[in-house]
């Protein structure tokens, strides 16, 4: 099966946020290729960041690239519908905090935007295959989330094998889907040839890319990376 071309995403956890639109705009010139936006609550995980006010900024700054939200929150509905509003691309979120896990992806891209659900490193896919029709994302998460900075968690490979299967069996049934395998954790340029290999087709990056000096060089490595992955 064909892989989607490679998409990288920036995790906006690792950029200053005192420049949160400059940093935005330098990484997206570097070469990156959507912003990813973790939204936590400081229930569903032991952290506080964004809220919709700010993805609203952002396009309001010029930010027209694809914003990829991922939702680390509990409930998840309200939010999501937020974020949809605020100009959101993606809307992602962890099933199991959401007491109804169809009806969120419903009203995620009822209300325009691509839906897809998150998998924490010891969360078993079987989800997925019964609403496989509505999502456009599958993201595996390769830390368990809350914070930017961990190590990758190596079990995360053949997971993101197993996903691989799943969406590549259901696209050969439904020609013209496209479905996104995502990976977020740890994400480096010394793993992301393997984590490439290994099925993902879009990396969430944070302190690899914004702890750089030079994120276009950092990009550019990550790219030739996955290409000889
Ligand atoms: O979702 C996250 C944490 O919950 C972050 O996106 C993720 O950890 C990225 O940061 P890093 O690349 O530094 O690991």
């Amino acid at each position: 099966m064909a892989k989607l071309a490679p998409l990288i995403a920036p995790s906006i956890l690792s950029a200053d946020l005192a420049r949160l639109g400059d940093e935005v705009a330098n990484v997206l010139a570097a070469g990156a290729d959507i912003v990813h936006f973790d939204v936590m609550d400081n229930h569903y995980v032991p952290n506080l960041t964004f809220g919709p006010a700010i993805a609203e900024s952002l396009r309001k700054f010029g930010i027209s690239a694809p914003i990829d939200v991922h939702l680390m929150v509990e409930p998840v509905d309200d939010l999501a519908a937020q974020f949809a509003k605020a100009g959101a691309t993606y809307v992602t979120f962890h099933p199991e905090a959401s007491r109804h896990v169809d009806r969120s992806l419903q009203a995620i891209k009822a209300a325009g935007c691509k839906a897809g659900l998150v998998f924490n490193p010891a969360t078993p896919l079987d989800v997925l295959k019964y609403v496989m029709d509505k999502v456009d994302m599958v993201l595996l998460m390769s830390v368990n989330p809350g914070f930017g900075g961990q190590s990758f968690i190596p079990g995360a490979l053949n997971k993101l094998a197993d996903a691989r299967a799943l969406i590549d069996a259901y696209v050969a049934k439904n020609p013209g889907r496209e479905i996104r395998l995502e990976i977020d954790g740890g994400v480096k340029t010394d793993n992301i040839g393997a984590i490439a290999a290994a099925g993902a087709d879009t990396f969430v990056a944070g302190s690899a890319i914004f702890g750089a000096r030079d994120y276009a060089s950092t990009i550019k490595a990550m790219r030739a990376a996955i290409a000889a992955g």
